[in-house]
């Protein structure tokens, strides 16, 4: 398959005429921090020095997981499709946030194990009726990964002409143990530094998610490459979104990255298209166990630090007043010279 191709945003001329931008306004060098790399970062993404947010849209990927028959989530599987309808409805988190902050919410069926029938404001593009249980099969066969992916770059290429800003974010019972595996394979973390509690395990049971992951990988030891790898232990939310990250760095959108799973997605692309990194912004640092150790893999600053461990895409709905007040302050903020203020501090 033709995957896009994502070039690295770097140009040394842009950042240096950005970094004069940024100190040219009327504040002490440096004094806006991480709004200031993040300013950096949108100009060189949209090639300009007065970059714009033209709108955001959050497409959150629904799927299920054959892996949950080992007992791997605290909640059943039935709340994977419960919680699509209460997307539907409007009054998940990410509904919440999402209004607050102005971002369009599109929900994605990617595969999950409940017909919805035809529905206003679900995307249907199920690929399955939720992946096979990875412990002794693969999740998914490679024509049904490619097809995820597929849809995924579909998705994007529909909303690239719309907005510039693209939140990711998912929702799946048993999705932890998915990313978990992932991560452990492409990131060479070890199992017990992917692995934590979900939705809410105890202590014992995230022992045994653990060792459900170990044999699982044992079972496919052969497996490396990194879409062989999403196709034997992912979710069909995960591959989707993959496809989509792909195709939004392509189209040099800012994408927003949630949580562990999210980011588990991001990984799977970043093998692929390594400069993908320089279209992402992590939007915060979760509170599942292991999303601390991918990010430090992938040398990651998470924007927020809230012990968020939900998912839906909510760290980017949270985040996305941030990333506007970066390209807010670029653009609209006086300089030294328009505002006469003075360029050096006085001599103490
Ligand atoms: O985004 C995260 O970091 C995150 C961390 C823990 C859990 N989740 C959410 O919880 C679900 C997966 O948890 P589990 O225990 O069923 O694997 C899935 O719907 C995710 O959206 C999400
Ligand atoms: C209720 C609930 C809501 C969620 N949203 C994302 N993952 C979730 C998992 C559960 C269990």
């Amino acid at each position: 398959m033709d995957l896009p191709y994502v070039p690295p945003t770097r140009d040394a001329a842009l950042s240096q005429a950005l970094a004069a931008a940024i100190d040219n306004k009327t504040k002490p060098r440096g004094s806006l921090g991480m709004l200031e790399t993040l300013a950096q970062q949108a100009g060189l993404i949209q090639k300009t020095i007065s970059p714009r947010l033209q709108g955001a849209s959050m497409l959150v990927f629904a799927g299920d997981h054959g892996v949950v028959d080992e007992g791997v989530s605290a909640y059943p599987q039935s709340v994977t499709w419960q919680m699509v309808e209460n997307f539907l409805a409007g009054g998940a988190a990410i509904n919440v946030f999402a209004r607050q902050n102005g971002m369009a919410l599109h929900i994605v069926d990617a595969g999950v194990n409940h017909d919805f029938g035809k529905r206003d404001g679900l995307i249907s593009r199920k690929v399955g009726p939720g992946t096979r249980n990875f412990s002794n099969t693969p999740a998914m066969t490679a024509s049904e990964c490619d097809m995820a992916l597929r849809h995924g770059m579909a998705l994007v290429n529909d909303l690239a002409t719309k907005v510039n800003v693209l939140g990711f974010g998912e929702m799946g019972i048993g999705n932890t143990t998915a990313a978990a595996a992932i991560i452990h394979k492409l990131a060479d973390t070890p199992i017990a530094d992917c692995v934590g509690a979900g939705t809410g395990l105890s202590p014992d049971a995230v022992l045994h998610k653990g060792r459900v992951i170990e044999m699982a990988v044992a079972h496919h030891a052969h497996v490396s490459e990194p879409l062989d790898v999403l196709a034997t232990f992912g979710g069909f939310e995960i591959a989707m979104m993959a496809g989509a990250m792909l195709k939004a760095a392509e189209q040099r959108m800012i994408l927003l990255i949630d949580g562990f799973i999210v980011t588990s997605a991001l990984l799977v692309a970043a093998r692929l298209q390594p400069s993908i990194s320089d279209y992402c912004v992590f939007c915060h640092c979760s509170d599942e166990h292991g999303h601390r150790h991918v990010l430090e893999k992938l040398d990651a600053t998470p924007l927020l630090q809230l012990d968020l461990r939900l998912g839906e895409g909510t760290g980017c709905a949270l985040a996305l007043p941030i990333v506007q007040a970066a390209v807010n302050f670029l653009c609209e903020m006086a300089t030294f010279d328009s505002a006469q203020v003075s360029v050096k501090s006085e001599p103490l």
